[in-house]
C-alpha cells in the first residue's frame, strides 16, 4: 500500500444487494475528498446461495480480517438481521482478535451503515457495531444531522444520527432512496475527512515506534529477544535421510525446515482447503521457530554470531490460483526482524507448491551469514 495516499476500506455484507448499493454510495462520498481512495471489499458468506452468486456484488473481492490493519479508515456495512448485524459480519469481526491483541485498529476512524427492511431495531443494530469498534479503540464517525434538512420528507427515510440505513421494505420509491444514497455519500465524505486528517498523525506515531523496535532488537542480543518475545525454540528435529539439519559453507549457513511441532505436522494439508490462512500463519511461525532452533545449534548456542539473515524462501502447499503467499510468509519475515533487528532484513521468495513432504503446509529454506 502506498503510504502517502489515504486509503479507506468500505467493507460490506449483503445478500440482496441493498447494503452493496449503500456501500457504493459511501465509496463515492469517500473519493470526493482529494487524495483519498476507497477500496470496496465484502465479507465472505457463511452459506453462499444461488441468489448471492447472481448478484453484481458477487465479483467484489473478499476481505481478510488481517487486512483491516492496512487502512486509514474503515466503513462497515451490513444488512440488519433481527436488530443486529448479520451472522456473517459478526463472524468476520470475531476474526479480528489478533488485530485487537496488537492494538492495530486503535485510533483508526470508522463509520457504520446498514440496510433494513422496515427499520425495526435499526439504531440498536448500528450500535451493535459500535461496541465492537469501541473495544478496538477506533474513532467513531457518526452522521448526526447530516443531510437531514435535504432529505425528501414526503417518504420514510433511513437516516439516523449513528449512521445511514436504507428502508428496503418501504414503498413509494426504489430503495435505497435518493435521499438515503445522498446521506450515505455525505457519511463517506465525513469519514474520508477524518481519515485524511488523522493518517499523517497515526503514521508519525507508528514510525518512531517501529524504528525503535528494530533498533532495540539490534542493540539487544538476539538470545535476549528470544526470551522477551517468549519464543520457545524446539528440540532439534532428527533428519530422516542422509542429510544434516544444516550445512555450512564459508560464512553461510543453510537450513530447511517444515512445520513439525513435537514430532507431528502442525495443521497438515493444503492452505485454503484443509487449513485456514490463520492456521497457515501459525504453521509458518512454527516452521521459522524450527529454523531458529537449528540456527542456534549452528552457532554453538549463540545467535549473536548471526551477521545477517540473507534469504528466506517459503514453499506453501496451495491450490492453483492461490494468491496470499506473501501474507503467510510475512510471519516468518517479521519473526526474523523481531529477533535480529536490522540484521534480520533479508531477500525473500514465496512459492506455491502442489505438495510438500509429510503433508506440511509450509517449508522454509533459510540462508544466514554467521561469524
Ligand atoms: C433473518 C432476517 C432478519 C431481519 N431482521 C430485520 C430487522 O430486525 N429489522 C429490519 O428492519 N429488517 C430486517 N430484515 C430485513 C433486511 O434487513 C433487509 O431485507 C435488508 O435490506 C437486506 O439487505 P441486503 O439486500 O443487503 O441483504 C431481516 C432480514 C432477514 C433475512
Amino acid at each position: 500500500m502506498i503510504k502517502d495516499e489515504t486509503t479507506v476500506l468500505v467493507l460490506f455484507h449483503s445478500n440482496g444487494g441493498t447494503t452493496y448499493k449503500l456501500a457504493k454510495a459511501i465509496a463515492k462520498g469517500i473519493e470526493r475528498q482529494d487524495g483519498v481512495k476507497a477500496v470496496l471489499r465484502q465479507v465472505p458468506h457463511i452459506c453462499q446461495s444461488e441468489e448471492v452468486r447472481r448478484h453484481a456484488f458477487a465479483s467484489v473481492p473478499y476481505a481478510t480480517p488481517e487486512e483491516l490493519g492496512q487502512y486509514d479508515g474503515l466503513a462497515f456495512g451490513s444488512a440488519i438481521h433481527f436488530g443486529n448485524m448479520t451472522a456473517d459480519m459478526r463472524l468476520f469481526l470475531d476474526g479480528t482478535l489478533g488485530l485487537w491483541a496488537q492494538r492495530k485498529l486503535e485510533g483508526v476512524p470508522a463509520t457504520v451503515f446498514m440496510a433494513a427492511g422496515g427499520g425495526a431495531g435499526r439504531e440498536a443494530a448500528l450500535l451493535s457495531f459500535w461496541s465492537t469498534l469501541a473495544v478496538h479503540g477506533m474513532v467513531l464517525v457518526p452522521t448526526g444531522m447530516m443531510g437531514a434538512a435535504e432529505v425528501d420528507k414526503t417518504l420514510p427515510q433511513g437516516n439516523t444520527v449513528f449512521g445511514t440505513t436504507a428502508l428496503a421494505a418501504m414503498l413509494g420509491t426504489e430503495r435505497p432512496s435518493e435521499s438515503e444514497l445522498y446521506v450515505a455519500a455525505l457519511q463517506g465524505e465525513a469519514l474520508a475527512k477524518v481519515a485524511k486528517a488523522l493518517a499523517p498523525l497515526r503514521r508519525q506515531d507508528a514510525a518512531p515506534a517501529s524504528a525503535a523496535n528494530v533498533q532495540e532488537a539490534s542493540i539487544n542480543r538476539p538470545e535476549q529477544r528470544v526470551q522477551e518475545l517468549k519464543l520457545e525454540l524446539p528440540e532439534l528435529p532428527n533428519p530422516v535421510g542422509n542429510y544434516t539439519p544444516y550445512s555450512r559453507s564459508g560464512n553461510l549457513v543453510f537450513i530447511n525446515q517444515v512445520a513439525l511441532k513435537e514430532g507431528k505436522v502442525l495443521y497438515p494439508g493444503v492452505i485454503g482447503e484443509d487449513l485456514t490462512i490463520a492456521e497457515a500463519k501459525e504453521a509458518t511461525h512454527q516452521t521459522m521457530l524450527n529454523v531458529l532452533a537449528v540456527l542456534r545449534e549452528a552457532t554453538d548456542g549463540d545467535l549473536s554470531r548471526v551477521k545477517q539473515v540473507v534469504q528466506l524462501t517459503g514453499y506453501l502447499n496451495t491450490p492453483p490460483g492461490y494468491t496470499q503467499h506473501a501474507e503467510v510468509m510475512n510471519v516468518a519475515s517479521d519473526l526474523a526482524v523481531a529477533v535480529f533487528g536490522e540484521k534480520g532484513k533479508h531477500a525473500r521468495a514465496a512459492i506455491g507448491a502442489s505438495s510438500i513432504p509429510v503433508n506440511s503446509p509450509v517449508e522454509i529454506q533459510a540462508v544466514f551469514e554467521v561469524e
